[in-house]
């Protein structure tokens, strides 16, 4: 059995980071919001110490470090005496490293104001002052950002890579869009490249760097972003393992074109462990690791890419939301888009929904009502996924109907607007998938649009520009348009999207609590969807849901 148990928080979207056998790093890039940075120093032969950091935009949750995970007798010592084991790690891997050389949690806030502009970049953009071709990178890995057509650096890559590249501990924090993918991948390459040539030249090298993402979208465009830096590195390769697809044929890549970059679904990770050959040989170092026993150890530096004071969000983003009864959704959802439409040739808007089957829902309703439609989540194959986020990425004068697939860390370029219909898991997902617009320091807009019971919500982003919009008179005809569309939609759709429903806000700790209120609202959300009767729900799902027994919900 392989010696790897992937903790629940990460397989809820959460953190992971771990350690290899050759002591290279593993980044986790759950929360794409937050930067994780491990830092290996640069030298010839041995196994440079480990370092990992990683931020989340609005309070740190808890921070990961996993130096001596690797080995029990380290992590003995260093679980008895903090710090001091880390010392004896380091110079015994013959890194000169000196308790002045580590900083207890010392927080460089970044000079911010230093561009002049909002965002603290040069012309209040997010680029920085700072050319790539002026700091200690390969030639390999500069000719590669150069074709990939990145001059400057980003803030938060100008602020963390010299440290990282001293080898010391990073913690950053920078908002959506930033250019955090490079900030971590680029040093971690550095530190591959100069690994042995010995260690590198197997048939089946070990695999040194393993990045584990929260969704699959996540990790190919991971995986791309590192193919790019890694153009002219020819011994160096990076492989993607995601659920969805064929095993064996990932078997296959892998034992074909060797990779020492593993970037990973957690599933599809431990599929691999148990399943293919040699696989948890070439990742012996990692072990059986609960992240909550892994502390970031004081000796971090804290690099904050936000100035004092501002929002988590874009200020080139406006921000709106609007209260309407549920049956009114469906009208206001396509007025709006229709308006926008009508405004901007080039649009490109995402609307989050609460679940994938509400997901559906939504795309069928629009599709109807003849707008260009694209749907993704959970319940799509991975063929189809992949084959509608490659399309999005590429395209404009589309409408992306999403689950929280697409909700972090996503990067599709000029997204003109994002919609959140429903309540948003909490603040942080409501950030995450505002930032799927405003990248780069481009415009943008975003509406989130709740039912009047889901008011409460708005508590928790008071502290952002967010402003409400009064609700849209729609005409008549579109409303009996809109009601035709949704009377178009199969019943099957209407039934999961109504359980599916029912499923989302029996779990949220405000609307969940009161059953029978909730029911009253499913009943509400199965209206709007022009049923007089809310569907029936199998009695083993309602026994799942907690909520067999409760009157007013029908049962099979
Ligand atoms: N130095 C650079 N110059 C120009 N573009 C860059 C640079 N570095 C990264 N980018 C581009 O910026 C975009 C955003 O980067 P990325 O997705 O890494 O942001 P992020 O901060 O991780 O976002 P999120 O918080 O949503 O995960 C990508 O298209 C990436 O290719």
């Amino acid at each position: 059995m392989p010696q790897l148990s992937l903790p629940s928080p990460v397989m809820a979207g959460g953190d992971l980071l771990l350690r290899t056998h050759l002591g290279l790093p593993v980044l986790a890039r759950a929360l794409p919001c937050c930067l994780r940075l491990r830092v290996p120093a640069r030298r010839r032969g041995g196994a440079p110490p480990l370092t990992a950091a990683k931020v989340d935009i609005a309070d740190v949750v808890g921070l990961v470090r996993s130096s001596d995970a690797a080995d029990p007798k380290r992590r003995r010592s260093r679980d008895g005496e903090e710090g001091l084991a880390f010392r004896k790690v380091a110079t015994s891997r013959g890194r000169d490293v000196h308790e002045e050389d580590v900083v207890g949690g010392e927080a460089l806030e970044f000079d911010a104001a230093k561009g002049g502009g909002e965002a603290g970049g040069v012309d209040g953009s997010y680029l920085s002052e700072t050319r790539f071709d002026q700091c200690a990178i390969s030639p390999l890995s500069l000719k590669a950002v150069n074709d990939a057509g990145y001059e400057r650096m980003t803030q938060v890559q100008e602020a963390t890579l010299p440290i990282i590249l001293q080898g010391k501990d990073v913690l950053a924090k920078a908002k959506t869009g930033t250019g955090k993918t490079v900030a971590f991948l680029l040093p971690a390459i550095e530190a591959l490249s100069t690994l042995p040539n010995s260690r590198r030249n197997q048939l089946r090298p070990s695999i040194n760097l393993l990045v584990m993402c929260p969704t699959r979208e996540l990790a190919n465009q991971v995986a791309v972003e590192a193919k790019k830096l890694l153009k002219y590195h020819h011994s160096l390769g990076v492989q993607v393992v995601i659920g969805g697809t064929r095993l064996t044929q990932e078997q296959r890549s892998m034992q074909a074109n060797p990779c020492q970059i593993l970037v990973a679904t957690p599933g599809r990770l431990k599929d691999h462990l148990e399943n293919t050959p040699g696989f948890s040989t070439r990742l012996k170092g990692v072990k059986v690791r609960q992240i909550s026993h892994i502390a970031m150890k004081k000796d971090y530096k804290f690099i904050n890419t936000v100035k004092d004071g501002d929002e988590e969000t874009h200020s080139q983003v406006s921000q709106m939301f609007m209260v309407a009864p549920l049956d009114l959704h469906f009208s206001i959802l396509y007025d709006v888009l229709k308006k926008h439409v009508a405004e901007d040739a080039d649009y490109k808007v995402i609307i989050f929904c609460t679940t994938a089957m509400v997901t559906k829902l939504v795309a069928e309703v629009l599709s109807q009502l003849k707008l260009n439609i694209r749907e993704i989540h959970s319940r799509k194959s991975q063929s189809a996924r992949t084959k509608v986020s490659d399309e999005f990425r590429k395209s404009r004068g589309l409408i992306l109907v999403s689950s929280d697939v697409s909700a972090r860390g996503v990067d599709y370029p000029d997204v003109t607007l994002v919609i959140q219909v429903g309540v948003p898991a909490d603040r942080q997902q409501y950030i995450h998938r505002l930032g799927r617009t405003g990248r780069k320091g481009k415009e943008g807009q975003g509406l989130l649009l709740l039912a009047p019971w889901e008011k409460y919500f708005l508590s928790s982003i008071k502290d952002l520009s967010i402003s409400e919009v009064a609700v849209h008179s729609v005409d008549a005809t579109t409303q009996t348009k809109v009601k035709d569309a949704v009377r178009k939609v199969e019943m099957r759709s209407k039934e999961s999207a109504y359980q599916a429903w029912l499923g989302y806000y029996n779990s949220n700790k405000t609307i969940g609590r009161e059953k029978s209120r909730l029911v009253k609202l499913a009943e509400e959300f199965s209206q709007s969807m022009g049923l007089a009767v809310p569907p029936a729900i199998p009695k083993q799902i309602l026994r799942k849901m907690g909520l067999n027994n409760v009157p007013g919900l029908r049962s099979t």
